[in-house]
């Protein structure tokens, strides 16, 4: 039997990692203050993104971070189940693409948030991940369904 040690949710308690964590699934309590405190952490080193669970939590940088989105992230995210890689809306997008064309299943992504929250934004980059995704050709012709 395995028993995963948990991270506590409490700011000052020295257990919990100063970076925080990456799914709030594996926050001891799973609460408001600990979520709170667990995207802060975040935030502050500029990682934007975080799991609870399959859920994709996203805060609004208010800057560009290009680096996130290119191509080469892109590939990565290809083929790799949720939760391996760093929380990112490509990884999302690829976990619908797949159960698409794996199960023939109809997929919905809904993206939720207040006003300035960054939807478009998100929104932006799962429509580039699928359309990179279903805009592939093998052929030497180039196509861009982006
Ligand atoms: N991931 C991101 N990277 C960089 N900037 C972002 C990101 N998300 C949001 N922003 C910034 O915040 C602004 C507002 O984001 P966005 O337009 O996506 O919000 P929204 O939730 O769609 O708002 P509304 O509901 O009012 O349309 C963007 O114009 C952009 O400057």
């Amino acid at each position: 039997m395995v028993v995963a040690k948990t991270s506590s949710a409490y700011p000052n308690d020295p257990e919990f990692p100063p970076s925080g964590v990456d799914d709030m699934t594996k926050l001891a309590y799973l609460h408001e203050p600990g979520v709170l405190q667990n995207l802060k952490c975040r935030y502050d080193i500029n990682e934007i993104y975080t799991y609870t669970g399959s859920i994709l939590i996203a805060v609004n940088p208010f800057q560009r971070l290009p680096h996130l989105y290119n191509m080469q992230v892109m590939k990565k995210y290809n083929g790799v189940a949720l939760g391996e890689l760093s929380p990112h809306p490509f990884a999302v997008a690829d976990s619908a693409y797949r159960q698409m064309i794996n199960e023939s299943i109809s997929q919905a992504i809904l993206v939720s948030g207040e006003s300035g929250a960054g939807k478009t934004e998100s929104t932006k980059m799962l429509m580039r991940y699928l359309a990179y995704m279903g805009g592939r050709v093998d052929n030497a012709e180039e196509r861009s369904v982006e």
